[in-house]
Formats: structure tokens, sequence, C-alpha cells
């Protein structure tokens, strides 16, 4: 028995990483029927059946797992976001944030297209940038043909495990291509011209790129608050989690409770007022979301 990890999956085959080779395995039945699946990206045991064959005998237990793209024990993702075309909008800045702070994903910022903006939304730009920088938010910034784009990702990608995720436009294919050339994706102006939609459906897998691991399929484009309860939101925002520490009442959802560290705060401007009202309209549509059976 060794350990490895899912790299790829394809065709009910799961292809684990040892020590420089790929071992193509198959799950063992017992997971089927205890409802259980591998992951790309599980940390696995199996045995060897031959020469490059095998079965995964145990998944470990996993850090986080994501749903689209079907990934286990992700550590970050590089939340691509234009500044323009589509316009920059810190509330939906906040929602992917949100998200991926509930799945335990670190977000990188990633700003795109940054050649598109005028000097003076720069310097509007700029304010928004200090907010999420202050928070502890990493925020990285290109445009089109960044040279410098590799080497200012590569200690960020550095022994880690990375997807991309990001609204449709923003850039997410075109950073991919750059980060694995192999890949080839068909960024948007291409597919256009061919008049037909691009992302066909491919298997997930994570690419070494010498590294870090990087996912070869781009997520969260599509999503929602289904899986954060009312009480969790506040740990979705890093400011307002440590701020919540001091209120008075445990499980303070910072809306009218007195002594609330979280309000006074926001009152003295050590929490943004848009940020806040991000948090109340986000609170808001969880409480509307209809119970699930
Ligand atoms: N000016 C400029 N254009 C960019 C930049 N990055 C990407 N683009 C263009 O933006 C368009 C969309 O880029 P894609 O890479 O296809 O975006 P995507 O996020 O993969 O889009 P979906 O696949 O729909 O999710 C393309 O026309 C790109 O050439 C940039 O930094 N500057
Ligand atoms: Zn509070």
């Amino acid at each position: 028995m060794a350990q490895g990890q899912i790299r790829k999956a394809l065709s009910g085959y799961y292809y684990v990483y040892h020590e420089g080779e790929l071992i193509q395995c198959r799950g063992r039945g017992v997971f089927r029927n205890r409802g259980e699946a591998p992951l790309v990206g599980d940390i696995v045991d199996y045995t060897k059946e031959g020469e490059s064959d095998g079965y995964i005998m145990k998944i470990y237990p996993r850090f986080n797992e994501l749903v689209r793209p079907p990934i286990a024990n992700v550590d970050q993702a590089l939340l691509v976001f234009s500044v323009k075309e589509p316009d920059f909008s810190t509330l939906l800045l906040d929602r992917f944030l949100v998200v991926l702070e509930s799945y335990r994903v670190k977000p990188i910022i990633c700003l795109t297209k940054m050649d598109l903006l005028e000097d003076e939304e720069l310097a509007g730009l700029q304010k928004y940038i200090e907010d999420y920088r202050k928070i502890g938010y990493m925020v990285i910034d290109t445009f089109k043909n960044d040279e410098t784009l590799l080497k200012s990702l590569h200690p960020i990608l550095q022994g880690k495990t990375s997807v991309l995720a990001g609204q449709s436009g923003v850039g997410k294919s075109t950073l991919l291509n750059t980060l694995i050339p192999e890949l080839q994706l068909k960024t948007n102006d291409i597919s256009q011209s061919l008049g037909r939609g691009k992302h066909t459906t491919r298997h997930v897998e994570l690419i070494d790129i010498g590294n870090g691991l990087l996912a070869d399929t781009p997520g969260f484009s599509s999503f929602d608050f289904d899986t954060i309860e009312k009480e969790e939101l506040t740990y979705c925002f890093p400011e307002i989690a440590s701020i919540s520490e001091n209120c008075k009442f445990r499980g303070c959802l910072h809306l009218k409770e007195p002594k609330c560290a979280v309000k006074d705060a926001v009152d003295q401007g050590e929490v943004t007022q848009y940020r806040y009202e991000h948090y109340l309209e986000f609170l808001q549509e969880i409480s509307d979301r209809k119970p699930r059976y």
C-alpha cells in the first residue's frame, strides 16, 4: 500500500500521482456503497496491481471540497476580476470573496484589463485596492500581454493547489493559457468568431506547473449562498470576523443588537461602509432563502 494524490479523473479511472508517476486506479466498490466518491485532489492509499494499475483503498479526510470544479483540498483561488468590461464592482467582488471564504479557499484578487482604464478611473480604483489590501487580501493587477505576470504569480502559486475563479469574460481562459501554455483554451475572441460555445465538457485535472498545482478548469462562475448560514456570514468577512469578538452578544449578527463592536467599527471607518452594507444585503438574502428539506 502506498499514498498518493488523485490528479485526474477520466472514464471511471483515477490517476494517482506518486513519486513522479501516474498510476491508473479504480475506486473500490465499497466507496460507491457508502456514497463516497474519490475526487481529484484527494490524498489516497492505493495498492498496485501490475505495472501501472491499481485500486484506491482509502480516501483521507478532506480540507475542503469544491463542487465546480469538483476538486478536494484546494488551498487558494485566483479570483479573476476585470476592472472594465465587465466593470469593477465591489458588490460582486464581495460576493465571490464570501463564497470562497465559506469554502475555506484563500482568495487572491487578480485584477485584469488594467490597460482599459483611463487615468482618473485608475485613481478611483486605487482606493478600493487599498481597502482590500488593508483587510489582508492580496491584490495583484495585470493587463493585456503582461510579460511580468508569470514572475509575479510564481511565488504565489508555490507549493499550493490553486483554482481560477471569476465571472464570464473577465479573462480566466486568457490567464490559464498564460499559466499552462499547453492548454490552448479558446478565449472569447476566438469562440465568438467560430460561433459556438467554447467550454466543451472536459474532465478536471490538476496540472503540475512546476512549483504548484493548478486546476485546468475555472470554477465558481455561477454561485450563490446556498450552503452559507446566517451565523457563518460574519466569518466570511475577515475584518468583521475579528472585530466581532468584541460584540457584547455571542452570535451577534451586527444588525440592531446593543454594544455591537462591528457597528461601532463602521461608524469609526475601520470597516468600510460598503463592505458592511454588502454584509447586510447578503444576510437578508440568506434570511429570505426558502428552507431546504
Ligand atoms: N484589454 C484586455 N483584454 C483582455 C485582458 N484579459 C483578457 N482580455 C480579453 O477579454 C475577453 C474575455 O477573455 P477570456 O479569457 O475569454 O475570459 P473568461 O473569463 O475565460 O470568460 P468565460 O470563458 O466566458 O468565463 C477576451 O476578448 C480577451 O482577449 C486584459 O488584461 N486586457
Ligand atoms: Zn455585532
